[in-house]
């Protein structure tokens, strides 16, 4: 198909799907090459966000084009997936699956899904970052960032220098003087035998956007980073643990089977939200938190790291409160990490569970910036997609993008009988991001930008020897053999 030498940016390899227990595939993300010959709109797709050796390939009339309620029911038909994939019913409150650019725009008709001709087509309805595989690293289009992908079960990247140090520390600053202790929304499953206590310690402040200027200009990074409106973000929650303090483990999103009965519940230990809005808020659960962008102020010399216990294809931990086994993640100022807790077919995904090990030494600083999968104004109801078909979807999310194409393909060739240590040099940071090691002989290769800096180092930390400094030109595909100079033996001389 005329996408051959796309797809490999979108879809996820099997191998990095490391439990036995669950499909090896990303439920309800689907690769879709659309494209026109001869008067018919030909498809191929890769389901699931998996390279399939032979994907569903189907030919649609042509005239579907100019259609694009009917085009959305047939792409749908020949991908054949249902409402009911979704396993909580109430199928008239899910929301319409949603079509996407490589660039993360919003698709809303049949002529826009043929010029972008890849297109990703999301159950769940918002976009969501296919992992690739763990150590993948792309550019987000338009801006300095770089995404990492940490774990593909859970789906968790990070995003080194995405806060300033400077920013770190006016937003602990707000939050200081507000702080209360963290409220925690106990499942029913939990709670008669766990005091909060027991679950949670740290201490938090919501601050409202509408406050700070620089809170709003980071609703808007944060959006152009989820591709995600922010109509849809709750108010940031800034968390501070002291000595010893720790949160259990637990997901973010909420499970309906734990929230039937609220009324009934003899402590509700959440005071933010009323009894009598929590069984709806959640439209039974197809109205939920989509995904966690979490924030570390500062860094911490020992313990506090964020532990994603299901990672690596591990078994449901006995104990909440083990920081023993999973994926750890060391609190690092400025670097944000962003997880799903839904899958992309809306289901919640249960391997996002996740903790706050205890602080050993000095503070932590983090914060919760909560994205939900619809708007969090109730009064925005998003239409039921079987009786409308000519849904085009929410607002676009306004994206600091360059072109797709903008990108460039760095390799980076160690010729030394040493490894290397390669190293983002963000602008205006301190901070550089290490992102990888490169063995000797071998090569390793990044999507990156014009201009961007590279750093080379003969030890994994920044403070090691800087061997070179390489700076991206506006070739599309670079490679940058590192070799040591022929030196004049001086001896021979
Ligand atoms: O502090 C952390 O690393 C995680 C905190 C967390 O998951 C939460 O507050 O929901
Ligand atoms: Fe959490």
């Amino acid at each position: 198909s005329p996408c051959d030498d796309r797809y490999a940016a979108w879809v996820t390899d099997r191998e990095a799907f490391q439990r036995d227990d669950e499909p090896r595939y990303l439920s309800g993300l689907h690769v879709v090459c659309v494209w026109k010959e001869a008067g018919t709109l030909r498809l191929e797709a890769h389901m699931n966000g998996v390279l399939e050796e032979d994907p569903v390939r189907s030919e649609l009339d042509g005239a579907l084009s100019l259609d694009w309620g009917k085009f959305r029911k047939s792409l749908q038909g020949v991908l054949r997936f249902s409402k009911a994939t979704n396993e909580w019913g109430n199928f008239h409150l899910k929301q319409p699956y949603g079509i996407f650019s490589e660039a993360g725009h919003r698709l809303s008709s049949a002529t826009e899904v043929l010029d972008a001709g890849l297109v990703l087509v999301v159950e769940g309805g918002q976009w969501f970052w296919p992992p690739v595989r763990i150590g993948y690293v792309r550019g987000l289009p338009g801006t300095p960032y770089m995404i990492e992908t940490v774990s593909v079960q859970p789906v968790v990247f990070r995003v080194r220098g995405f806060l300033r140090e400077e920013e770190c520390s006016v937003i602990i600053d707000m939050a200081e003087s507000n702080m209360s202790e963290s409220p925690v929304v106990q499942m029913e499953k939990h709670y008669r035998d766990n005091d909060t206590k027991d679950f949670r310690t740290s201490t938090q402040a919501r601050l409202p956007s509408s406050d700070s200027s620089l809170l709003q200009e980071l609703d808007k990074r944060i959006s152009n980073l989820t591709r995600v409106d922010v109509t849809h973000n709750e108010e940031v929650q800034v968390l501070r643990y002291r000595l010893g303090e720790f949160y259990a483990s637990h997901t973010d999103n909420f499970d309906p089977e734990y929230y039937q009965n609220v009324a009934a519940w003899p402590k509700f230990s959440c005071p933010e939200i009323s009894l009598e809005l929590l069984k709806d808020f959640i439209d039974k659960g197809h109205r939920n938190r989509l995904l966690t962008v979490f924030w570390y102020l500062t860094n911490v010399s020992k313990g506090g790291e964020t532990l994603f216990p299901r990672a690596d294809g591990l078994p449901p931990p006995e104990d909440m409160n083990s920081c023993e086994r999973g994926l750890k993640v060391r609190p690092e100022v400025g670097t944000v990490m962003l997880w799903y807790s839904l899958r992309p077919n809306g289901n919640g995904d249960p391997n996002s569970l996740h903790a706050s090990c205890p602080v050993e030494d000095g503070k932590k600083w983090s914060a919760n910036y909560w994205v939900w999968n619809k708007p969090r104004d109730f009064s925005i109801s998003l239409p039921d997609a079987d009786v409308d078909e000519e849904y085009s979807g929410e607002q676009s999310v306004a994206l600091s993008t360059v072109e797709a194409g903008n990108n460039v393909s760095a390799t980076f060739r160690n010729e030394h009988p040493f490894p290397m240590y390669l190293f983002w040099k963000p602008p205006d940071r301190a901070q550089e991001a290490f992102l990888g090691e490169i063995s000797p002989q071998a090569a390793v290769s990044m999507l990156t930008f014009p201009g961007h800096i590279w750093h080379i180092r003969i030890g994994a930390d920044q403070s090691s020897e800087l061997v070179t400094a390489q700076v991206i030109t506006d070739q599309p595909k670079q490679v940058i053999v590192l070799s040591s100079d022929p030196e004049p033996d001086v001896d021979e001389l």
